[in-house]
């Protein structure tokens, strides 16, 4: 299923806010039809690499492509296939989920067919239901569904199963798996480990804006065991887990 083939590629990407180097030249591709994660800690710059990727914020340097298409030239055709999730704030309160989805269909001039977008995300029965009265897994399954409209190459999800209880974070990773299988590429980010070894089919690790880190979970943990490190009273001997804190030397839900 997966062919090597980058779907995007990053090359000495730099992001600086005034002084502050918040992305040090850090290169990396993505495959297409693979799941890839970027997991580092807070602040480290997950999220401002995600933003550059899809053209919602300046560079300072670098050259990125997204299927072929240069950010610098070519941002609204990589708009145009790229599914990015909306803030919470762009769901406007009046309207039901149905015409929240007519509406998005109409801002990217696609028809869509709401109850079929909704039963994907398994939300058919609340076609008539507001935003605000969704369930947090069930936000999640919408904003999900809004990624989806432009049938896009690439969706990307940032942190999506945050807050979420454990039997509604593994509907979300079937779901995303899902969309993986129907075709689409998905950039990740998330603080959940075990999330990134189940979900992911290779991680970044960004550690202050450098990436000191990318395989598949399967290499970065055999690597960890392979050095020598063991887990104390665990059936297995390591998990991506203790390989993120082996590299970034502290807790990885520490502020
Ligand atoms: N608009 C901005 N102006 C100035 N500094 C910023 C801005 N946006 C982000 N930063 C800084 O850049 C660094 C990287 O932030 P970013 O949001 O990319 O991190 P992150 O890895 O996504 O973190 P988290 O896991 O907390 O979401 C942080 O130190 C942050 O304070």
């Amino acid at each position: 299923m997966k062919n090597n083939r980058a779907i995007i590629s990053v090359k000495n990407l730099v992001k600086n806010y005034d002084a502050f180097e918040a992305v040090k030249g850090i290169s990396f591709e993505v495959y297409e039809h693979e799941i890839f994660g970027l997991l580092g800690p807070n602040g480290a710059g997950k999220t401002t690499t995600l933003e550059i990727i899809e053209t919602l914020r300046e560079k300072t340097s670098g050259e990125i492509l997204v299927d072929d298409l240069d950010v610098d030239k070519d941002a609204s055709a990589i708009k145009r296939i790229i599914g990015v999730q909306l803030q919470a704030a762009g769901y406007y309160p009046n309207l039901n989920l149905t015409e929240l989805l007519e509406l998005f269909g109409g801002l990217y001039n696609v028809n869509i067919n709401p109850a079929e977008m909704l039963a994907k995300v398994n939300l058919q029965d609340k076609a008539k239901a507001k935003y605000k009265e969704l369930s947090g897994g069930q936000k999640q399954r919408f904003s999900i569904a809004t990624t989806l409209i432009n049938s896009p190459k690439v969706i990307f999800l940032d942190e999506p199963t945050t807050g979420l209880d454990p039997q509604a974070r593994r509907n979300l990773w079937d779901l995303i798996i899902e969309i993986r299988n129907n075709g689409t590429t998905v950039v990740i980010t998330t603080h959940y480990m075990d999330e990134a070894e189940q979900l992911c089919d290779r991680v970044a690790f960004v550690e202050s804006g450098e990436i000191i880190a990318l395989d598949t979970p399967d290499h970065l943990i055999d690597n960890l065991v392979a050095s020598g490190f063991e887990r104390k009273k665990e059936v297995k001997k390591a998990n991506l887990e203790d390989v993120f804190i082996n590299l970034t030397g502290r807790a990885w839900r520490d502020n």
